[in-house]
C-alpha cells in the first residue's frame, strides 16, 4: 500500500537537503528471514516535531535504533543531520539526543552531580550559535527536578526518573532529540510540563524532535507531522488534522428535537446546521459537531494496511436515523 495522499502534499518540492535534519530514502531492515522495514522512506526539517506511530512490533524502535547509529540498516539511504548514522563520529553524536524507554544506570548517583558529569561530555562540542552543556541547575529547574538535585537517583519515584531520563537526553542541547515513549509513567502535571518543554525545544532552540508514543492524543498535541509505520511502510505522513480529514472528511452531527435524538453525517457541516436551525430553531437541543479523530484516523489506515481492505469514508457507517 503506498503512503497517504494529502492534497499539496506530493506536488510540495522537496526541500533543499541542508534544511532536513533526517532524510531517509528506501530503508529496508530485515532480521534473519523476516524483512520488518521494506522501503521506509521519511524526512524532517530542523525544528520540525515528528510522531512514528504504528501498532506493536511495526519497526519504530528498529528504525530509530537505525537513525541513532545503534544498529545497521540492510539497505537504505540514511542521513542524520546530514551524516550515515553508521559513520558517525563523537562530534556528531554530540549533536543528538537521545532518550530511552528505560534508562536504569547509575542508581547511586545524585542527581546534579550526575547531569554535571554527563554534561562535560558535551563541552567540547559548544559552538558559538550553541553552548555546550545546558548549565546544571537550569536544566534542572526546566525538568522540574531542583528539589531532587541532591538525591540519590535510586531513591526518585517512577515520574521522576523519567524527567531524569529527559535531562540526560537533553543536557547537551541536542539538534535532534529522540524520545521514545517519552510520557510513560508522568502524571498529568508533569505531562503537561513535558509537553510545554517539547514545544520549547521545537520553538526556540530549533531541535527537531522524533518521537514515538501509543498516546494519540499526545501525538496530537506535540507534532507537526505524523508518520505512520505499519507493514514494514510509512502509510500516513501529514499533520494531525490532515490525516484526519483524509480519513473521514464527513462530520457528525447530533442532536434532540422533541425528545428525540437525530444522527447526520455531512461534507458541509456549517451548511447542514444552518439549515436545521433555520428549519427548527429553538426546538434543537443538544447540538454537537463531531469531526474524524486522529485516533479513527490511525485505527482506520492501520487496519486498512493489516487486512488489505480499503473501508475509507464511503463505508464509514454513522449511525442513521431519521433527519429531519
Ligand atoms: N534484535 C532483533 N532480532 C530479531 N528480531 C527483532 C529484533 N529486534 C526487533 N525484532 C523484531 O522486529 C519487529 C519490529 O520490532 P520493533 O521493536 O522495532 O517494533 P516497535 O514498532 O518498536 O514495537 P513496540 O511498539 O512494541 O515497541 C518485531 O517483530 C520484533 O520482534
Amino acid at each position: 500500500m503506498t503512503a497517504v495522499e494529502l492534497p499539496g502534499a506530493v506536488a510540495a518540492p522537496r526541500p533543499p537537503d541542508e534544511d532536513l535534519a533526517l532524510d531517509v530514502r528506501d530503508l529496508r531492515m530485515r532480521y534473519g528471514a523476516v524483512d520488518v522495514l521494506h522501503g521506509v522512506d521519511l524526512t524532517a526539517r530542523r525544528g520540525e516535531v515528528v510522531a512514528l506511530l504504528g501498532p506493536n512490533g511495526a519497526g519504530k524502535t528498529t528504525t530509530i535504533e537505525i537513525l541513532e547509529g545503534f544498529r545497521l540498516p540492510s539497505a537504505g539511504t540514511v542521513r542524520v543531520l546530514g551524516v550515515d548514522p553508521a559513520h558517525g563520529d563523537e562530534r556528531w553524536r554530540a549533536r543528538l539526543g537521545v532518550v530511552l524507554q528505560s534508562w536504569r544506570d547509575h542508581g547511586k548517583w545524585r542527581v546534579r552531580d550526575l547531569l554535571a558529569h554527563l554534561g562535560d561530555f558535551y563541552a567540547p562540542y559548544a559552538t558559538d550559535r550553541i553552548p555546550r552543556p545546558w548549565p546544571v541547575d537550569e536544566l534542572l529547574a526546566t525538568v522540574g527536578l531542583t528539589a531532587h538535585a541532591g538525591s540519590r537517583v535510586a531513591r526518585l519515584s517512577g515520574g521522576q526518573r523519567r524527567r531524569l531520563d529527559v535531562a540526560v537526553g537533553i543536557v547537551g542541547r541536542p539538534e535532534l532529540l529522540f524520545l521514545d515513549e517519552p510520557t510513560v509513567g508522568f502524571d498529568p502535571a508533569a505531562r503537561r510540563e513535558f509537553h510545554e518543554l517539547v514545544h520549547r525545544l521545537a520553538d526556540l532552540d530549533e531541535t527537531t524532535i522524533v518521537l514515538t508514543t501509543h498516546d494519540l492524543a499526545e501525538a496530537e498535541k506535540l507534532a507537526d507531522r505524523i508518520l505512520i509505520l505499519a507493514g514494514g511502510r510509512i502509510i500516513a505522513d501529514g499533520s494531525p488534522d490532515q490525516l484526519a480529514r483524509r480519513v473521514a472528511g464527513d462530520a457528525e452531527v447530533r442532536w434532540t428535537r422533541d425528545g428525540e435524538r437525530y444522527v447526520h453525517a455531512t461534507a458541509d457541516a456549517t451548511a447542514f446546521l444552518r439549515d436545521l436551525l433555520r428549519e427548527h430553531g429553538d426546538r434543537v437541543r443538544e447540538l454537537e459537531v463531531r469531526r474524524a479523530s486522529l485516533e479513527d484516523a490511525y485505527l482506520t489506515l492501520v487496519h486498512e494496511e493489516e487486512t488489505g481492505i480499503r473501508t475509507g469514508r464511503a463505508e464509514r457507517v454513522w449511525q442513521q436515523e431519521e433527519t429531519r
